[in-house]
């Protein structure tokens, strides 16, 4: 089995990780990694990702890759699919791993003493290229700089400890993945939709796949996603508006959806949440999808692009 994935090493990482899984759940099943570089890994710049419009940037090769039969499967974060566009014609989520931590850090220079953002004093540039992140934090922390960082994790890690920055903002999952230990404070902000979550897709059809990759699928995680990616499908959200999403278990195998959108310089905010069975997972995101459109969000969603997730 052909296993495609980005050339980060955050991608790596994940992707030997899962091919592990599926050789010991499959009996003399071989994988073979694909690094696939996608259009989001080659332009670096800020202004190049707005242009490629965000729309499934990070996916868009492997994805041809899959539907052509030059991979046979395709592991993605669910993070970093679009949820403005469909995925591809033919392409399934084969499985949803179980969900692993949600959270974002700030992660200070090696040598600083400071260990929280309200420490860092006024001024002190924080990178972040998440507008989600961007729009909760700027109005928390009004003395700080936050600016654009863009790159892979490492790059991002690079460019803290040359001193470009006081501190960055990062998934904390991607971090424990690739065993880096780092000094960092957990920052209290609603996630992204699919944060902390990978996905492996298969072609619809492919039996050979579908057993294998099936045998990964966590249940629970994939309701969770479902409804969070229903509501992103409803507000038509791009990696460019401010959108945090984030279901979890509620009592009597339900569902709890809290959401929110934000304007880009955090001052406004629309928020809905709601509790639904986990059956009915995708009804819960069109419902407060639905709820949040109808405080306003379309506005929100719709203002000039910032940057990315
Ligand atoms: N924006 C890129 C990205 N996409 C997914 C993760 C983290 C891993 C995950 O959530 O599964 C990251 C790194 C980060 O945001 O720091």
């Amino acid at each position: 089995m052909r296993l495609g994935t980005r050339p980060s090493a955050l991608a790596m990482t994940q992707a030997r990780t899962v091919a592990q899984e599926l050789e010991r759940s499959h009996g003399g099943l071989r994988v073979e990694i694909v690094p696939i570089s996608t259009s989001g890994d080659r332009h670096q710049g800020i202004g190049d990702l707005v242009a490629l419009g965000g729309k499934g940037a990070f996916a868009k090769e492997i994805d041809r890759a899959l539907v052509d039969g030059e991979i046979d499967a395709a592991l993605h974060c669910a993070k970093d699919l679009p949820g403005d566009v469909p995925r591809p014609d033919g392409v399934v989520f084969g499985a949803c791993l179980e969900g692993q931590d949600t959270g974002d850090i700030a992660v200070f220079g090696a040598d600083a003493d400071v260990r929280n953002l309200a420490d860092l004093e006024a001024g002190a540039r924080v990178g972040t290229s998440s507008v989600r992140r961007h729009a909760q934090l700027v109005q928390r922390f009004p003395r700080l700089r936050f600016e654009p960082v863009r790159g892979n994790v490492d790059t991002r890690l690079a460019k803290l400890d040359r001193g470009d920055f006081a501190a960055v903002v990062l998934a904390r999952v991607g971090l424990q993945r690739l065993g880096i230990e780092r000094s960092h404070e957990r920052l209290d902000i609603v996630p992204a939709i699919g944060a902390g979550v990978l996905v492996v897709e298969r072609r619809a059809g492919d039996d050979a796949a579908a057993e294998p990759v099936g045998a990964l699928d966590h249940a629970p995680t994939r309701r969770r996603l479902a409804a969070e990616r229903a509501l992103l499908s409803v507000l038509r959200g791009h990696c460019h508006t401010p959108i945090a999403g984030h279901a979890r278990p509620a009592d009597d195998d339900g569902l709890e959806l809290r959401a929110a959108v934000f304007s880009s310089d955090g001052r406004r905010m629309i928020s809905a949440s709601g509790v639904a069975p986990a059956s009915r997972a995708e009804e819960l995101g069109e419902t407060v999808g639905g709820e949040l459109i109808a405080k306003g969000a379309r506005e929100l969603i719709e203002e000039p692009a910032a940057s990315s997730e």
